[in-house]
Order: C-alpha cells, then sequence, then structure tokens
C-alpha cells in the first residue's frame, strides 16, 4: 500500500489538489473581490439604476445603505429585495435606509454621520443619484444651470467629501460615481447635465490619483441611455419637468445588466468604465483626436433637433 501511495497516488492526489487550487485561483481573478457582507451605499436607489443596483448588489451578500428622498419609495425597493436574492448560498441582509435630499448640503451631512451610524464603516460608497435635463441655453435661466449642479456634482461630492476621512483613516473603501458619456462629449441641448457630469469626471479622475496611497480606488461609470425613468424626471430651462419618456431611453441598456456591469465594476476596482455602443464611444475619440469633425456633427445634430422641434 505504501508503495502504491509513494510511487502512484501521492503525486497524482498532489497534482489534483494543485490544479484545484489553481483553478480557484483563476476564478476568484476572473470574478474579482467578493462584496459578501461589505457594507455599500447606494444614492437614488429608488428607481432605475439604483433600484437595480440595489438587488444586485443584496444578491452579492452586501450589507446595503440604501438613499433617496422618498422614504415610502425606498421602503418599497427593501421589501422588493428578498424575492430577488435567488442565490441561497450567499447570506443576504436587510437594508438600511437612509432619507435625504442630494441638493441640501446640511442634509448631506447629517445623512453621512447617520450612513456612518448604521455599521460604523463604509466599504464602498456608489453615487448614483441623479437628474436631467433637456433645454437651449439661451431659454435656461441661471438657477436651472445651478439646480442640476448642485444634485448631480456638489451633493455627490459632499457626500464623498463626508465619508472619505473613514475611508482613509481605515486604509480601506471604494468611491464608484454613476457619470454618463456626456460626462466625455458633450451634446446639445443638454448644458447643465453635460456639465455636471464633465466636471463629476474630473474631480473623480483628481481623487482617484490623490488616494491611490490610501488603497481607496476610485471607479468612475459612464454609461449610454439606459431604460430608466431619467427623461420622464428630466428639468428643462423654467425649472418646470420634462416629463416625456425619450425614444432614446425607453430603447436604452436594460438597467439590470448596466447595474451587474457595476457590480462587476466593484469587483475588478476598475478605474473608468465606458458602457455605450459604438458611436458614442467613437465619439469620445473623435472628441480629442479630430474635434473640428466631433464639433460640425454636434452643430449639425443642433441644427437637426431644432428643425425637428419647430415642425
Ligand atoms: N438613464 C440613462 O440613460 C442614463 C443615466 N445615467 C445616470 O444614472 C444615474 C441614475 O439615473 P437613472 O436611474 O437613469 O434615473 P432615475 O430618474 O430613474 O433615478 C434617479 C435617482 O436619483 C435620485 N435623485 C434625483 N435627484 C435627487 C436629489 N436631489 N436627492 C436625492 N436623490 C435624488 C432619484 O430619487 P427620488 O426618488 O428621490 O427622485 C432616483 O432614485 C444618474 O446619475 C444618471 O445621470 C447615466 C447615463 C445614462
Ligand atoms: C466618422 C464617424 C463619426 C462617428 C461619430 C458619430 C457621432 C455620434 C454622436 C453620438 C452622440 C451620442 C450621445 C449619447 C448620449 C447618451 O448616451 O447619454 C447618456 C445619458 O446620460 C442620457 O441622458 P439624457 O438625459 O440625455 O437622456
Amino acid at each position: 500500500m505504501e508503495r502504491v501511495l509513494g510511487g502512484g497516488l501521492l503525486p497524482l492526489a498532489l497534482t489534483s489538489v494543485g490544479v484545484l487550487l489553481l483553478y480557484r485561483i483563476l476564478l476568484r481573478l476572473r470574478q474579482g473581490a467578493s462584496v459578501q457582507d461589505a457594507v455599500v451605499v447606494i444614492t437614488g436607489a429608488s428607481s432605475g439604476l439604483g433600484k437595480e443596483c440595489a438587488r444586485v448588489f443584496h444578491a452579492a451578500g452586501a450589507r446595503l445603505i440604501l438613499c433617496g428622498r422618498d422614504a415610502g419609495r425606498l421602503q418599497q425597493v427593501v421589501q422588493e429585495l428578498p424575492a430577488s436574492s435567488a442565490d441561497s448560498q450567499k447570506k443576504t441582509y436587510t437594508p438600511n435606509t437612509v432619507i435625504f435630499d442630494m441638493a441640501d448640503t446640511d442634509a448631506v451631512d447629517r445623512a453621512a454621520e447617520e450612513i456612518l451610524r448604521c455599521y460604523g464603516q463604509v466599504d464602498v460608497l456608489i453615487n448614483n443619484a441623479g437628474i436631467s435635463y433637456r433645454g437651449n441655453i439661451l431659454q435656461t435661466h441661471i438657477s436651472v444651470q445651478r439646480d442640476v449642479m448642485e444634485t448631480n456634482y456638489f451633493g455627490t461630492i459632499a457626500l464623498t467629501q463626508a465619508l472619505l476621512p473613514f475611508m482613509v483613516r481605515r486604509r480601506s473603501g471604494h468611491i464608484v460615481v454613476i457619470s454618463s458619456i456626456q460626462g466625455k462629449i458633450a451634446i446639445p441641448y443638454r448644458s447643465a447635465y453635460a456639465a455636471s457630469k464633465h466636471a463629476t469626471q474630473a474631480y473623480f479622475d483628481c481623487l482617484r490619483a490623490e488616494i491611490e496611497r490610501y488603497q481607496i480606488p476610485v471607479t468612475v461609470i459612464s454609461p449610454g441611455y439606459i431604460r430608466t425613468n431619467l427623461s420622464l424626471n428630466a428639468v428643462t430651462g423654467d425649472g418646470s419637468k420634462y416629463g416625456v419618456l425619450d425614444k432614446t431611453t425607453a430603447t436604452g441598456r436594460d438597467p439590470a445588466e448596466v447595474a451587474q456591469a457595476v457590480l462587476k465594476a466593484v469587483r475588478h476596482r476598475s478605474k473608468d468604465v465606458v458602457l455605450a455602443g459604438a458611436s458614442p464611444t467613437l465619439a469620445v475619440y473623435l472628441r480629442t483626436l479630430w474635434p473640428a469633425l466631433f464639433f460640425r456633427l454636434m452643430s449639425s445634430r443642433a441644427r437637426k433637433q431644432q428643425k425637428d422641434k419647430e415642425e
């Protein structure tokens, strides 16, 4: 028996264990880091992409803190969650909710304290809340430009800066922001929105470089159109609600798929992720490599949209 083990079975067993270990390492590398038990904060979790992120991160075993302005709608999201956690191998948690308006800086500071009281730490902050805009600059009140900036940019960076010192102290954490392809290219009749997303891209690119030494990654995600209520909720130049589900939004990507891509980006600690089709992606390169052509295309887009509106 000893001879059999020494001469044949033992090396075979050791090789099998080695192969199995290698397989597990490769699988781990492919999947990236686990979010099981991680404390994940999601802003704008009451609808659209934020709600889908809540589903995906809940199913992956994260301890969620869901943020929004409407307590009732957030509670509804929480109640719908257990049914979507089909993976019984994962331990899942009932999410906490924190209610505040991103456009109110004092409320954001108070919310950060409340967020920290939930588990005493934040492992992943997903800055997702946002509002869009449709309008002609000539007919847009400056207060509308400010309001969009308050929600999309100042609210987002205020929450980030309130939570960041606690991540730095622990030398641990991950900051994610849902920007837009419009953070990389500016298209006509979106001035307030595109400006807020360009500012977002710039701020988080600075932050990434500044906090790398604390081992805190920063992920900027820039999606193209997603099938959500974003256009319905958009504001216009006079501050009123746009209230139309645009065809581009209605035919956009499935928010559940985008949420899976967000999870993948978190697991892999990706730095900058563009989730858009061929033309918007090409447009990003064109803006840098052949700006004159990009500007001509945008002018013709503006003329066409103005003509369509007048007809
Ligand atoms: N849909 C799309 O085509 C694309 C969307 N994005 C980005 O994705 C993110 C999510 O948007 P999406 O899911 O599409 O749109 P939705 O309108 O469905 O969701 C927006 C979310 O943001 C919250 N929100 C808006 N304003 C505030 C505020 N002042 N304070 C607190 N929360 C607020 C809303 O909460 P409440 O219930 O309180 O209104 C809601 O939960 C946004 O940052 C958007 O720019 C990026 C690219 C494409
Ligand atoms: C030589 C070949 C040239 C090819 C380049 C073509 C240029 C095409 C322009 C493409 C513009 C794409 C705009 C995409 C906008 C978008 O996806 O935005 C995402 C959002 O954030 C949606 O917000 P919205 O409120 O605008 O619905």
